[in-house]
């Protein structure tokens, strides 16, 4: 049985419960559920604070869970990244009043807020930066204008509460950051079948599936525009002029490809979604 930490709250819960969801695992009901069984697929699931869950996956307390990379790496745990997710993306960053500071090195004998001072001291220290690291909860953005910080260290995500508070961003990233799927050893019964089905779910949110009819010499042009995973599929039609083509596309730029078809000569294009995959 496969023992999974899932985000309780914060930014990664909803998203993490969905992709669950989306990949056949059972769920919570209600909010104050911590475990939920799911005998069906041979897992259990244990709904965890965000920052606790590297500490219990690291400490093979439980055997996977779904974090953020800067919480892995901010809590020195042991625990492995099995994989990234496809949410929760933000860079780690410093920033102080504007026009204060512009290098790294302007940190030297400052006070620095942070939330997450296991990575942002790591940080430093590798860089030769000496600096007094100031431990707050949250809303570490609110401590320059309070007076208990010079500069923040964040996660920033659109930079709105940054501007808010008359930051500016300086120095280089810290960290880019994602949602990942942890692990306490490399491999675990059930760990592949759990990150296999979880890519299945990222792919049938990136691509769609994307049918259109073409006159058959087009064949090699619309091949290019259109490559699919492996190779489109190219169907007959009753009419020996013309072919059907069916291929899985980047959801992005869905528009663009459809124009360019279009342009070819490609007609009745149609695009659907794709509920599921296993690639
Ligand atoms: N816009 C965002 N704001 C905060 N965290 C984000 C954002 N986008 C992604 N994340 C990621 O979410 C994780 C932080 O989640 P956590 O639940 O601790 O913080 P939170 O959403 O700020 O909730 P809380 O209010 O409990 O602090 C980190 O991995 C962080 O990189
Ligand atoms: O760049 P932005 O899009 O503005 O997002 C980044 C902000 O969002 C998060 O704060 P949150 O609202 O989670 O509050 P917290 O700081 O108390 O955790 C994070 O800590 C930043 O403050
Ligand atoms: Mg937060």
């Amino acid at each position: 049985m496969l023992r999974i930490a899932v985000p309780n709250k914060g930014s990664l819960s909803d998203t993490a419960v969905q992709m669950l969801h989306e990949a056949g695992y059972a769920t919570r009901r209600d909010p104050k559920e911590l475990i939920v069984s799911d005998p069906r697929n041979d897992v259990e699931f244990f709904y965890l604070r965000p920052r606790d869950i590297a500490t219990y996956v690291g400490s093979q307390a439980l055997d996977v869970g779904i974090t953020g990379r800067d919480l892995l790496l901010d809590s020195g745990s042991e625990a492995l990244e099995a994989a990234e997710l496809d949410f929760g993306e933000s860079t780690f960053r410093f920033a102080g009043p504007a026009g204060h500071f512009h290098r790294l090195e302007d940190l030297e004998g400052v006070r620095v807020a942070t939330s997450y001072v296991g990575l942002v001291g790591a940080f430093l220290e590798r860089h030769g930066v000496k600096a007094h690291l100031v431990k707050l909860d949250g809303a570490v953005e609110s401590a320059v204008r309070l007076g208990v910080a010079d500069a923040v260290a964040d996660v920033v995500s659109t930079g709105t509460t940054l501007r808010k508070q008359g930051l500016d961003i300086f120095g280089p990233v810290i960290l880019e950051s994602a949602a990942v799927l942890i692990s306490s050893k490399p491999e675990l019964d059930g760990l592949e079948t759990l990150k296999r089905r979880l890519q299945g779910v990222m792919v049938a949110s990136q691509y769609v599936l994307m049918d259109y009819d073409l006159p058959a010499d087009l064949i090699e042009q619309a091949s290019a525009i259109t490559p699919g995973l492996k190779s489109p599929t190219v169907s007959p039609l009753r009419d020996p002029a013309w072919v059907a083509v069916r291929a899985m596309v980047p959801r992005k730029v869905v528009n663009q490809v459809m124009d360019e078809l279009y342009d070819l000569g490609a007609r009745a294009i149609l695009v659907t979604p794709i509920h599921a995959a296993r690639i």
